[in-house]
């Protein structure tokens, strides 16, 4: 689905280069949710900010669906886009724009035409089970919530992968288990190919399928994780199944 080929980075600020990302090749297969782990400042979001070019690689090639971005003019980098959905730590939502407007917003960028527009706003609202919150503005939601409108925009063009940029850090472990369902969801019942940076183990453990190591700036280990055995979508914990659950797990040897 998406091909990374020795794809690199590098960063100038004030007079300094610095070495973001160092020649990367990766395969990210169609279907599964891929986790990218590491410590901070090991280069994981600048990788997935060159999955769909909103960094520029300085050398390599990035393939989706077997077409080169890296070699498209911007209309037609744009077109090939709509296809790749984005979220992000801090949501990124329009503050100035209600929830309608913000996923609106995306469908004006992605050029669907006016007549489909309402329709797909109130399917992808419903999605996220955020349709009783079209008019607020994101000020007045939660954290979880904002994700879920930053969710519902990266779908509104449809996507078939699904790019998540620490998507459950600004978040509490309750909402992070909400939100990871809602992952989970997207990937099982829409068949959208999600990769998702993360530097929390837990995010990996939980939803993802494969998962890409990083350390200063290069991928040191991918491996496959093995299926689970709750393939289903994971049952709400409450607090005490929580505490308890990590108290255990801390306990054995
Ligand atoms: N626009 C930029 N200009 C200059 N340096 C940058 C820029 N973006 C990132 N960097 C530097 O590149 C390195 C990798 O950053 P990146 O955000 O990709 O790491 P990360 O693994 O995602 O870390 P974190 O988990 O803290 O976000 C860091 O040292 C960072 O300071």
């Amino acid at each position: 689905m998406l091909s990374l080929q020795e794809v690199s980075k590098t960063y100038t600020a004030q007079g300094q280069t610095f070495r973001a990302v160092l020649p990367v090749s990766m395969e990210i297969e169609t279907g599964g949710i891929h986790g990218i782990i590491g410590t901070s400042g090991a280069g994981k979001s600048t990788l997935l900010r060159l999955m769909n070019l909103l960094e520029r690689p300085d050398t390599g090639k990035v393939l989706f669906e077997g077409r080169d971005l890296t070699a498209m003019g911007e209309r037609e980098l744009r077109e090939a886009r709509r296809s790749i959905g984005m979220i992000f730590q801090q949501f990124n939502l329009v503050h100035n724009r209600t929830v309608h407007g913000n996923v609106a917003s995306a469908l004006e960028l992605a050029r669907t035409p006016k007549r489909d527009r309402e329709r797909r706003i109130g399917e992808v609202l419903e999605f996220v089970g955020l349709q009783d919150k079209a008019g607020q503005y994101p000020a007045r939601l939660s954290g979880g919530q904002k994700q879920r409108v930053g969710i519902a925009r990266a779908l509104a063009s449809s996507p078939r992968l699904l790019l998540c940029d620490e998507p459950t850090s600004a978040l509490d472990p309750q909402t992070t288990e909400d939100l990871l369902n809602v992952l989970l969801h997207i990937n099982r019942t829409l068949g959208v190919t999600i990769v998702v940076v993360t530097h929390e183990m837990e995010v990996v453990r939980q939803i993802c399928t494969s998962v890409s190591v990083m350390e200063m700036g290069e991928v040191v280990d991918t491996f496959a994780l093995p299926k689970r055995a709750d393939e289903g979508i994971r049952p709400k914990l409450t607090y005490r199944e929580q505490i308890l659950g990590t108290v255990r797990e801390e306990e054995t040897p």
